[in-house]
């Protein structure tokens, strides 16, 4: 249907007209409909760039709204998340006029794309959007039209009615059979037609957040440096996405001032708070000057960017999304938050069998993580970023330079017990994993960092991988190649206890016949996680970071709308690190763990020219452990209500109180977090402690109509579903399977 028949505020929705409550219908209806006039004037104005269906492969495409349409059969199955057809307008691409009929590389060709939005300006001088409509010559029956590629344009119209009337007319008239048209072209129910939501939140007509059919709210942003709007976000409530608009909007403001070149500053932002100055007026204004010393130098002054969200567009927007969702035959969900489970700080050691991998799970708040996550030392380049252009920051910040929150950090790594005796760091590095983007395999090198690499996952999970180390065939790297070549992992059993994912994985291609590097461990790393690697884990095999998709949107934080994964790597490096142990072993001569550490180092070659104490050496090294051991920042950490142990310094992991963390979400009712439905239990495992865990799949959707990804649960959450775990384990028992296994 096309919701711009009727505009919501205009009253319950309503008017949508009964030709278009199918989503199929006959070429014939749909003709005849227009025949009788009855629609074409009541077509909607303004088109989205993607329909709400769709399941973009990747935010970033959302956000540059790029990426051509998957296609997919027909009979595909579609219960595992799928990516489905992009809406027939493309508000991308509003071809050029030298490139209307090009010879047709690099156009899309298929399906409803030959449809293009283009802002065109009337004689008052007012931008309207109009349609351009192209018909591939390629299916024109005129043979000779069919031998000159390209496009042929049919007409540019205003409404995204008409322009499907024409584009199917003129499929049918070139021999189109019904079938193709239906697959295709014809039902402009794919078309979203959506309006901005309220006075109060809307942008000019680019910018802002405006609700699409589904009821859910898009969040439009122009990029600096961009002309077009994108869809940036999508969100299920209304604070959500105006939390979103408002992080880009930050972000901007920080790359233009980032920016060195003068012309680049505020190109698009300016747009952007032109836009906003025209609906946040007077005293209430958001558009507020900045400090002083926030002030760009160009004579532009900085301006805060907020989009606020007052208590009537609040209720006008959640008026509009229920009566959305009403005429879609659907209750407004409660408005209570989607699933989210207790967690609760945990270190496990010695993950996935490796020896010297340690994960300290929740280690701090969502508070202390946003503030890492957007560090401006850390992150200078802005709040998340679609591509990894901008992925990394060697901060070699420098001793002296390091920011206080990473002392804070290694503070949290000692005093959770983590890693009790862990060198004050002298370097981080800062990176951003937009998704799909990656890390390949490597080694930290053992000659140029120290005994512990220290790395913390911030704004989204992500997931780190080992694999046999090809320069070495050391331990566990050789026995991992050993299995894969003979296919038996009996002595691999799914690494229980760590996270589901956390299992043997085919790396690449097959198990056995791409050698080594086809098997790799995988270790889920979610957000505010903290792991750190030593000994077998630095040496005995690479690791990397998996490239993911993005996060879904119930577990992106609204301040991430794009899902990035940043993590910072924390590490000592080796002189100084040395340094500190030689320094170590002269006061403590009798305490062999230290002595022990020391020998271990003394294994490696100190690569003092790939260090920053290249030009100094030893004297460099020994002056960055004096300058430590005086530095109070050293003793910095965060408050005990912000991090997830509590301890004193110096105790022993045993000694530590582990503290719930509740999410900020979860507030009032726990309650919420029993109703979640069981389909049925899907397996089951023991833990290294002896808990037994069972596999649930949960029954229901997301707010993206997906299935809930299955959890590994403790035996004591599912006492309310005790037959579902009779039947399971029934099942186990006919099958005569192993209890890890079944
Ligand atoms: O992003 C991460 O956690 C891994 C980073 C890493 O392996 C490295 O910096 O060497
Ligand atoms: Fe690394």
């Amino acid at each position: 249907m096309c919701s711009g028949t009727t505009h919501p505020l205009a009253g319950p929705l309503l008017g949508v007209p009964d030709g278009y409550a199918k989503k199929h219908k006959s070429l014939k209806e749909i003709i005849d409909g227009s025949r009788s006039g009855g629609d074409s004037d009541k077509a909607p104005e303004l088109v989205d760039l993607v329909s709400e269906d769709d399941e973009p492969s990747d935010p970033a495409d959302v956000a540059a709204g790029c990426s051509p349409p998957k296609r997919r059969s027909r009979s595909t199955p579609s219960a595992a998340p799928v990516f489905r057809k992009r809406s027939c307008v493309n508000f991308r691409a509003p071809i050029p006029d030298d490139r209307e009929e090009p010879d047709g590389a690099g156009l899309p060709v298929e399906g409803l794309e030959h449809i293009f939005e283009l802002p065109d300006t009337d004689s008052d001088g007012n931008v309207k959007h109009v349609l351009r409509v192209l018909f591939p010559r390629e299916k024109m029956g005129d043979e000779a039209a069919r031998r000159r590629p390209g496009y042929h344009r049919l007409g540019i119209v205003e409404t995204v009615w008409d322009a499907v009337r024409l584009y199917n007319g003129t499929a049918r008239a070139e021999g189109a059979t019904e079938q193709e048209l239906l697959e295709e072209h014809l039902d402009p129910s794919h078309i979203k037609c959506d309006e901005w939501i309220h006075s109060d939140l809307q942008g000019a007509h680019e910018t802002g957040i405006r609700m699409t059919r589904k009821g859910t709210f898009c969040v439009r942003v122009v990029e600096r440096g961009g002309t077009r709007p994108k869809t940036l976000s999508r969100h299920n409530d209304i604070e959500a996405a105006v939390e979103a608009f408002n992080a880009h909007s930050r972000e901007q403001l920080v790359l233009g001032y980032a920016s060195t070149r003068e012309s680049q500053k505020f190109g698009s932002l300016k747009k952007l708070t032109d836009s906003f100055a025209t609906i946040l007026p007077g005293d209430d204004n958001a558009l507020k000057l900045g400090e002083d010393d926030d002030r760009s130098p160009s004579t532009e002054p900085s301006i805060k960017l907020k989009l606020k969200l007052t208590p009537s567009a609040r209720e006008a927007a959640e008026r509009m999304r229920t009566v959305r969702l009403a005429a879609r035959g659907e209750a407004p969900p409660p408005r209570t938050k989607t699933k989210t489970r207790k967690r609760t700080p945990e270190i496990r050691r010695n993950v996935c069998g490796i020896k010297g991998l340690h994960v300290l799970y929740e280690a701090f708040t969502e508070d202390v993580e946003r503030t890492l996550f957007t560090h401006k030392k850390l992150f200078p380049f802005g709040a998340t970023r679609s591509t990894a252009s901008e992925k990394r920051i060697d901060s070699t910040l420098g001793l002296a330079q390091m920011p206080d929150d990473i002392m804070r950090v290694a503070n949290v790594v000692r005093d959770s017990g983590l890693e009790p005796t862990l060198i004050t760091p002298d370097h981080v590095l800062s990176q951003s994993y937009p998704p799909r983007v990656g890390f390949m395999s490597h080694l930290d090198s053992s000659e140029r960092w120290g005994e512990v690499v220290v790395g913390v996952s911030l704004g989204a999970d992500g997931v780190l991988f080992f694999t046999p180390n090809c320069r070495s065939d050391r331990g566990i790297g050789n026995r991992i190649r050993n299995a894969a070549l003979e296919n038996d992992f009996a002595d691999y059993p799914t690494e229980s206890g760590v996270t589901e994912s956390d299992s043997w994985r085919n790396g690449r291609g097959s198990r056995v016949n791409k050698g080594q590097k086809s098997w790799a461990l995988e270790l889920e790393i979610p957000r505010r996680s903290v792991y750190v690697m030593s000994g077998a884990a630095r040496t005995d095999l690479e690791h990397g970071i998996r490239a993911v998709k993005a996060p879904s949107q119930e577990s992106a934080p609204a301040w991430n709308p794009l899902g990035v994964r940043r993590s910072l790597t924390i590490r000592a490096q080796k002189p100084y690190s040395d340094a500190t142990l030689e320094h170590l072993a002269r006061e403590n001569p009798r305490d062999k763990g230290v002595s022990q550490r020391l020998r271990s180092q003394m294994s490696f070659k100190t690569a003092f020219e790939a260090t920053t104490y290249g030009n100094t050496g030893r004297a460099g090294a020994e002056q960055a452990r004096a300058f430590v051991a005086k530095n109070a920042a050293t003793r910095l950490r965060f408050e005990p209500s912000q991090v997830g142990f509590a301890t004193e310094p110096g105790a022993k992991e045993d000694d530590v109180i582990r503290i719930e963390l509740v999410d900020e979400d979860e507030d009032e009712d726990d309650e919420d977090e029993d109703e979640w439905g069981v389909d049925e239990i899907v397996g089951k495992r023991v833990l290294e402690d002896g808990e037994t865990q069972y596999k649930v799949a949960w029954s229901g959707t997301d707010g993206r109509g997906r299935p809930w990804k299955p959890s590994w649960e403790p035996e004591s959450n599912l006492t309310s579903c005790r037959e579902a775990v009779e039947k399971y384990e029934t099942m186990c028992g006919v099958m005569k399977r192993s209890e890890y296994y079944c």
